[in-house]
């Protein structure tokens, strides 16, 4: 019988090319750990089963170092072992399958044995089936395949998965029919049938199933293998992977942190922005209170506003009808007061342009037990002398005189300034006016003029009574400028009191005014304010020569004069007013029998000659005046027979050793009083004239004045 197998020579290798070992440096390099799913392989204590059957040859020729090496005795014995479980239908079919490709096995089909169990799938032999009875798994039934072929203890390896479930769906595969049917359910359950040797048929189909097994087998193995293969490289990635997600891991628990401390902060920032929005609150709240009370305040203030705006506007109406009236009074009170003026001085014009005052000092305590004269008062203009002495009684006769006023011994200084003061009010309208004192030394001139601290005389009080009236004056518009200057006249010489230096000092004309004069030379002050002015006149006594005489223990040796310029400015009326008040003290008469410095007495008992002489020539209204035979004369020029007021205190001493010389003086000024003085003139300038000084000039109508002044007729 001729077997219709092929040949064990036309077998073929499969061209699949299968790796049959892993490497040992893989799968070192892949770690223990990397296989211990499969402890066997790893250990490399089992061939893997790709070299059971396909690669055989191949493995076993590699294992024998090749076929020219000398085979060890075990593989030997392994390997006539092998050759004697397999029978030529084995080899056969292997040679078949190999020459047919590896993925498509395809085997010639049976048809005794096919039209037998009806399908391809039932060609499994119920004989094998039998004699794997008692065995439920396909790796029961693989185990105990692998165990016929290799003869090897395989039940304690196990098998991959994929292997494992494609030989239980062999097994189901194959059982199935068998179940299904009472023969098949028989044949599984029967004992298993032996295959005759002879048989070839049935071993044929045997090993053709063991075949399919193994092949299905080995196919998976393959799979596997290739899987296994690829682990490393999985691995590789996993592991890679895995210290990318560790580093990752770490960047998002480093985030993490980040963002924990940062929640931590936040809840921090929350926290405290609660707070603060608490507080927030509570202050929202009150400043909404507050802003309710401010806006009903700002209603009630916006309803005040705007009466007080129609009150501005009435008040606004009103004031320019008020500015009105006003600039109408203004003009009312200047022209009143200018009519004031000229009936003040027309008063005084009336009195006498120059006017005789006569006081009688008391005498001083030290002095009560000198004889006194009688003096007879008849009324307040009109005093009576007599001599107590008889012979001088009848010798000079009644002795009777008058005066503008007369002053008793009892009058005070306030009583003596009270009759000067108007004289004053018409310098600072612009009149020049003369104050003087004459009389015998002793006689009380320097204590009417001068006073003593506790009884201010005539000069300090015109100070005072100046800054007051330039206050008045300024609610009128006037604007007041004060010089002043202290000189004396000591043995017909000019020394300027405020300077101690020598110097040539001239009595001058001014040049465009023939009835003003000034002096060279000398220092002007402007005057500030009223203490300023009495520290100048103390200085200027501190520099006047005295000294002693048989009616005075400080005695005046000089003739005193003060000099007060009054400059005043109407800006809006473009007005000027210019006046001056000379205060002079005089030197006291002493007659020559009583004198000690006989050329001091002299020159002092001349020049008050002179200006009797003077006065005289005056009141006979002679040609020429005599004005420049004296020092003293020739400086009251202006003050004496020009535009001036003047006023001249005659002062008698009480006593009868004084006798003579006060009927001398009170003749002299009765025939003063007698006198007639042309009508004063007021210095008034308009501003836009030439001839106004300027403003704050030094220069003045007292020094180097070059003004010329127009009169009021
Ligand atoms: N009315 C008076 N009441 C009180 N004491 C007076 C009065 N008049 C003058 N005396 C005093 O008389 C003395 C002399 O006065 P006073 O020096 O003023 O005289 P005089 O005329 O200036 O003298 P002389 O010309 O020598 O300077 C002074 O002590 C003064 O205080």
């Amino acid at each position: 019988m001729e077997s219709r197998l092929p040949k064990p020579s036309s077998i073929k290798r499969p061209a699949m090319q299968v790796k049959s070992i892993l490497p040992t440096d893989r799968i070192k390099a892949g770690g223990a750990g990397a296989f211990n799913t499969n402890q066997t392989y790893c250990g490399n204590l089992l061939p893997p089963l790709s070299r059971d059957i396909n690669n055989l040859p191949q493995v076993m020729e590699r294992r024998m170092g090749g076929r020219a090496a000398s085979p060890e005795p075990t593989k030997i014995l392994n390997r006539a072992k092998l050759r004697r479980s397999r029978s030529a239908c084995d080899i056969n079919e292997m040679r078949l399958n190999n020459k047919r490709p590896a993925a498509q096995p395809t085997l010639p089909s049976i048809p005794s044995k096919v039209s037998r169990f009806g399908n391809a799938t039932a060609t499994v032999p119920v004989q094998r089936m039998g004699r794997l009875a008692g065995t439920t798994t396909a790796t029961a039934t693989a185990s105990t395949t692998a165990s016929t072929v290799t003869k090897r203890p395989l039940a304690a390896r196990p098998l991959p998965r994929a292997a494992t479930t494609a030989a239980a769906s062999a097994t189901a595969t194959r059982t199935k029919p068998a179940s299904g049917g009472a023969s098949g359910g028989a044949a599984s359950s029967a004992a298993p049938k032996r295959i005759a040797p002879y048989d070839f048929k049935a071993r044929f189909h045997d090993l053709l199933d063991k075949h399919k097994v193994l092949k299905t087998k080995y196919e998976k193995q393959v799979e596997d293998m290739g899987e296994l293969e690829s682990l490393p490289t999985q691995l590789e990635e996993t592991q890679t992977k895995l210290i990318e997600t560790e580093s990752s891991l770490k960047n998002v628990q480093t985030d993490n942190d980040c963002l924990n401390r940062q929640v931590k902060q936040q809840a921090k920032n929350i926290e405290t922005i609660t707070t603060s929005l608490g507080r927030a609150k509570e202050e929202l709240s009150e400043l909404q209170t507050n802003h309710k009370q401010i806006k009903m305040e700002h209603e009630s203030l916006t309803a005040e506003v705007l009466q007080l705006r129609q009150r501005t506007e009435d008040l606004l109406r009103s004031n320019e009808q008020q500015a009105k009236d006003l600039e109408t009074c203004k003009e009312q009170l200047f022209q009143s007061n200018m009519e004031r003026k000229e009936l003040h001085n027309l008063v005084m014009d009336l009195r006498g342009n120059i006017r005789v005052f006569c006081r009688i000092r008391p005498p001083l305590p030290s002095e009560l037990d000198r004889n006194r004269c009688t003096y007879i008062y008849h009324d307040e203009a009109t005093v009576e002398l007599q001599s107590m002495d008889g012979q001088a009684k009848n010798k000079m006769g009644q002795q009777i005189f008058s005066f503008d006023q007369v002053f008793y011994p009892t009058s005070t200084q306030t009583d003596i300034f009270e009759m000067v003061s108007p004289l004053i009010q018409s310098a600072l309208d612009g009149y020049n006016i003369c104050i003087f004192a004459y009389g015998q030394t002793g006689s009380g001139k320097t204590y009417t003029m001068d006073g003593v601290p506790s009884e201010l005389g005539v000069i300090p009080r015109t100070v005072d009574l100046l800054f007051d009236s330039i206050k008045g004056y300024r609610n009128l518009g006037w604007e007041y400028e004060i010089k002043a200057t202290f000189l004396e006249i000591y043995n017909e010489v000019l020394y300027d009191l405020l300077s101690n230096e020598q110097k040539d000092m001239e009595i001058r004309m001014a040049k465009n005014n023939k009835n003003d004069i000034y002096v060279s030379n000398i220092t002007e002050e402007t005057v500030a304010d009223p203490h300023h002015l009495r520290q100048l006149m103390l200085m200027a006594r501190q520099n006047r020569a005295t000294a002693s005489t048989a009616g005075n223990e400080r005695s005046s040796r000089s003739h005193a004069v003060t000099k007060l310029q009054l400059i005043g400015r109407h800006a809006e009326k473009q007005e000027v007013s210019v006046g001056s008040i000379n205060l002079v003290d005089l030197a006291g008469s002493e007659s020559p029998k009583t004198s000690i410095r006989m050329t001091e007495t002299k020159s002092i008992n001349r020049s008050l000659s002179e200006l009797t002489n003077v006065i005289l020539a005056l009141l006979q209204k002679q040609d020429h005046i005599p004005y420049r035979n004296s020092k003293l004369t020739h400086l009251l020029m202006p003050s004496l027979g020009g535009n001036s007021k003047t006023l001249m205190f005659i002062n008698v001493s009480p006593f009868q050793d004084c006798f003579q010389e006060s009927v001398k003086s009170l003749r002299f000024a009765a025939s003063v009083h007698s006198c007639k003085i042309p009508k004063a003139k007021r210095n008034r300038y308009m501003a836009s004239s030439n001839t106004v000084p300027a403003l704050n000039s030094s220069s003045s109508l007292g020094s180097n004045s070059n003004m010329s002044s127009s009169f009021d007729k």
